[in-house]
């Protein structure tokens, strides 16, 4: 055999040459993938902004949203990161000192400047929707709600962020608004087809609103609660209603109005607990356009509210509220105000969330006439009884309770003909996925453009497979390169063994 040195020159594979281009493929396959990998990897998240404050006729909120800023047309990407509970009264209730309801929002707006980080202030968007105590207002003195608008944009448009204007919603915005946040949090305007949107029923101080898609409803009937949009590549029709008045504290003043249409000066209420009394004035309760027409002539000015604490009696009064003696259209649900089918699950919030809260009923397995029991028990306890156990919950809110428990029920089945059966349908929410339920999300999506009318152009692969790809190509082509290596490369001949 022909000298080791001898057969190490004529392999091919062993020149100086074979050796560099495999070091250079190699480097090549490592620079293939390291490419992929940082020229893939998602930037680290920069986040933007944006507030809206929630003028409602009880009080005003302030929500910051926030997204990853290259994904702005990506469902579900947007969440509240932080609320402010405006104190005092909601800006409905300044008409006259409106400099105060300007006044009133600068803690929120200067906690807001903590929670948005510095370098995004100027391009964060402000909006200020009011609902329905500022409709109120404005139906009864445009002059004073046109001033305290006035003085609420003066305070934010000396805030740094991007003051887009403030005004009021629409009931039917409201309504509308308030569904795309419940679909949107739920994820259920992207899905390609089938899966069911959800309706919302939402329960304010001043006005409620209900809003839900009904096969059976087409906007023909009745178009002026109608709302048609195309999101993520779907089209929806959307039944939505706004009751102006229907609101928990316009319908206390409806009944208590209903019980005292004598101008008595004792008037004795089933919707509050047996031994409850307290001095009302008949001009503060009547001081509202949603009762002023009703003011009994010649009455004291003060009068005893007084509890008796009657669940049954308590209904029969709240169902006295709703006028069900005349209907223009096939069907309705009350105050001549058409109403279709309804149709899949509901979300209900705000009022609608606390009361049954507190009430421990927002589980709706449990039937609905153990329900109306429970409320029944609940409303005939006494007062002191109820005071005694609940230290801690703001005594306006704690006499209210029954009234409000009862009110929800008759709303939801006298007013718009839940049964016991679609009753099991709603969830009593408060927030989705760490953002609250309600409109001001919806708004701001709107107003962002954020919702796009067509599905947005998904790349082919996300990250992880693209990288996943080259990484097993640039192992294949490695393992096609040993395999011809090793077919190639020079073996040691055996040497023969010597016994
Ligand atoms: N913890 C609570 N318990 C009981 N009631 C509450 C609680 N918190 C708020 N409320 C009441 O619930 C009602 C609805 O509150 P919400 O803030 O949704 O309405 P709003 O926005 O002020 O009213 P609107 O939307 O009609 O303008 C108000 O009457 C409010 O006083």
């Amino acid at each position: 055999p022909p000298p080791l040195s001898e057969m190490k020159e004529k392999n091919p594979w062993h020149t100086p040459a074979t050796i560099i281009i495999t070091v250079i493929f190699v480097i090549a396959i490592v620079a293939l993938v390291t490419v992929a990998v940082l020229q893939n990897k998602p930037l680290p998240p920069k986040y933007k902004y944006g507030i809206v404050l929630d003028a409602g006729s009880s009080h005003t909120a302030l929500y910051i949203y926030e997204w990853p800023a290259e994904k702005d047309n990506n469902t579900g990407r947007v969440e509240q990161t932080h609320s402010c509970k405006v104190k005092g009264p909601g800006i409905s209730s300044y008409a006259s000192s409106p400099l105060k309801a300007g006044e009133s929002l600068k803690v929120c707006l200067q906690e807001a400047e903590q929670w948005v980080p510095n370098k995004r202030h100027q391009e964060t968007p402000l909006y200020l929707g009011a609902t329905a105590g500022m409709r109120l207002l404005n139906m009864e003195n445009s002059l004073a709600s046109d001033q305290v608008f006035q003085a609420v944009a003066a305070t934010l448009q000396k805030s740094p962020f991007s003051f887009q204007g403030a005004r009021i919603l629409s009931g039917q915005e409201e309504g509308a608004y308030g569904w795309v946040t419940v679909n949107y949090l739920d994820d259920r305007l992207t899905q390609v087809c089938g899966l069911e949107t959800t309706g919302a029923l939402d329960l304010g101080g001043a006005s409620t609103q209900i809003s839900f898609v009904s096969s059976s409803y087409d906007g023909s009937e009745s178009p002026s609660n109608s709302v048609s949009f195309r999101l993520y590549g779907n089209n929806y029709n959307l039944y939505t209603h706004s009751f102006l008045c229907y609101g928990k504290d316009q319908v206390l003043r409806l009944a208590l109005a209903h019980l005292s249409q004598s101008g008595q000066s004792t008037v004795e209420d089933p919707c509050f607990h047996p031994n409850f009394t307290e001095s009302k004035n008949y001009s503060v309760l009547y001081d509202s356009p949603c009762v002023s027409d009703r003011k009994p002539h010649g009455a004291p000015v003060a009068f005893t509210h007084k509890g008796t604490g009657n669940f049954s009696l308590c209904q029969q009064v709240l169902k006295n509220v709703f006028n069900f003696s005349h209907c223009p259209y096939s069907q309705c649900s009350f105050n001549g105000v058409f109403q279709p089918d309804l149709q899949g699950t509901f979300g209900a919030f705000s009022a609608y969330y606390f009361v049954m809260n507190f009430l421990n009923l927002t589980d709706t397995a449990i039937p609905l006439e153990t329900v109306k029991e429970k409320l029944a028990t609940y409303c005939s306890t006494p007062w002191p009884q109820i005071t005694q156990q609940h230290k801690d919950v703001k005594l306006k809110y704690l006499a209210e309770y029954c009234f409000s428990g009862t009110y929800i029920l008759t709303l939801l089945t006298e007013g718009y003909n839940f049964n016991s059966d679609s009753y099991s349908n709603i969830r009593f929410i408060k927030k989705i996925k760490g953002s609250d339920a309600g409109w001001t999300l919806g708004y701001m999506l709107n107003l962002t453009n954020m919702i796009p009318a067509e599905a947005p152009d998904t790349p082919p692969l996300p990250y992880a497979g693209y990288v996943s790809i080259v990484t097993i190509i640039a192992l294949v082509l490695v393992i096609i390169f040993a395999l011809c290596l090793y077919r190639f490369w020079p073996r040691c001949p055996k040497q023969p063994q010597i016994i």
